[in-house]
């Protein structure tokens, strides 16, 4: 099911949550809403499921305008960080309850849909447990099957793994990923973890302070960001005061390109990977502060000429000390206007 939401807004008393968002959904991917707390994420989330309304613009589930049509009516499924399962209720309860909430299906067609759910989520034989019985990313995948079993045409799923440790997430977004193209249902992520969104998701929006900021695959994204705050909020980024002057950027001695930018101030953007200590030749001069030592690299932490400490991954084999000076060689940037 196509999803497209035409310049939609949201205000609550008076504060605009959301603003102008205009975004299609193609059926069958999964794009991740990705944004820092407060960007409107979850707003856009409800006003889809039906759960909010927009003071202005449409919502489309295919072509019917769904804006005003109920909850229940939108054939929905959501796994909310903090939707807990019931307590008193079996792993196979909690997924037959919104079959038998909405009923058309036999007593023993339930109890074969939830079993062939348990086993889509690979929790085969654990049906009888109870929710305290199960890990938290057991419960979250037991969420997601209740989710499924209404047969929904869209997946809103709110930081459901945001609960949960670091490796667990991990492991839960690479079964997610698998599962999704088992079962293309559309489905929207939201999540504030950059990496979490641009491992799981075709395609990711961004989103600051209640409109977007840009879109598209996480190739696209990583490669091209279309402005500062996109640099810093996708990963460390390094940046380093600069003067554009035709169409380059310079860094004391050093120039990058800068096309169609104006003369006058800006930065110029790097990421940690993207600088390489060199002891000469062309870069930014610098001088080491730290070295910290990582399992499969060395995070060098310099002081460049300017002033501004930034910091770059170094082979783990690089012989490299406290105060030695050198260059930091460039072989990535970005260039804002100030
Ligand atoms: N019911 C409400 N009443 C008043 N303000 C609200 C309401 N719901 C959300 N807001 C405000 O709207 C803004 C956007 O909230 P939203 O929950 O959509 O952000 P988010 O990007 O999902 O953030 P987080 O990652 O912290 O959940 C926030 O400033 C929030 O305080």
């Amino acid at each position: 099911m196509k999803i497209s939401l035409q310049a939609v807004t949201k205000t609550f008393e008076t504060f605009r949550a959301v603003h102008d968002v205009s975004l299609d959904i193609e059926s069958g991917r999964l794009v991740a809403l990705l944004g820092p707390s407060g960007s409107g994420k979850t707003t856009i989330l409800r006003m889809v499921a039906g759960l909010e309304f927009p003071d202005r613009g449409r919502i489309f589930f295919g072509r019917e305008d769904a804006t005003d049509i109920a909850i229940r009516d939108r054939g929905v499924g959501f796994v909310f960080q903090h939707y807990a399962l019931f307590p008193h209720m079996s792993v196979s309860q909690n997924i037959a309850f919104g079959m038998e909430a909405r009923g058309g299906r036999s007593k023993a067609q339930i109890r074969e849909r939830a079993r062939e759910l348990l086993s889509v989520v690979r929790l085969d034989g654990l049906g009888d447990r109870y929710p305290n019985q199960i890990s938290g990313g057991q419960r979250q995948r037991v969420a997601l099957a209740r989710a499924l079993a209404v047969d929904p045409s869209v997946l809103l799923l709110d930081e459901p793994f945001g609960a949960l440790d670091a490796a667990v997430r991990r492991d839960l977004r690479r079964w997610l990923r698998e599962l999704h193209e088992e079962m293309p249902i559309t489905t929207l992520f939201v999540t504030h973890d950059q990496e979490e969104a641009l491992d799981l998701a075709d395609e990711v929006v961004i989103l600051d302070q209640g409109g977007i900021v840009q879109r598209g695959t996480p190739e696209e994204v990583t490669r091209r960001p279309a402005s500062r705050f996109v640099m810093g909020f996708l990963g460390d980024a390094n940046s380093f005061s600069a003067t554009v002057e035709g169409g380059q950027a310079r860094v004391g001695e050093f120039r990058w390109p800068a096309p169609g930018l104006a003369d006058g101030p800006a930065d110029l953007f790097a990421r940690p990977r993207d600088l390489d200590w060199a002891k000469a030749g062309p870069g930014i001069p610098a001088r080491v502060l730290r070295v910290l030592d990582r399992p499969d690299s060395r995070r060098v932490v310099a002081q460049a000429q300017g002033g501004e400490t930034v910091e770059l991954d170094a082979p783990f084999d690089l012989a490299i000390a406290r105060g030695e000076e050198g260059v930091l060689a460039v072989s990535r940037a970005q260039v804002f206007a100030r």
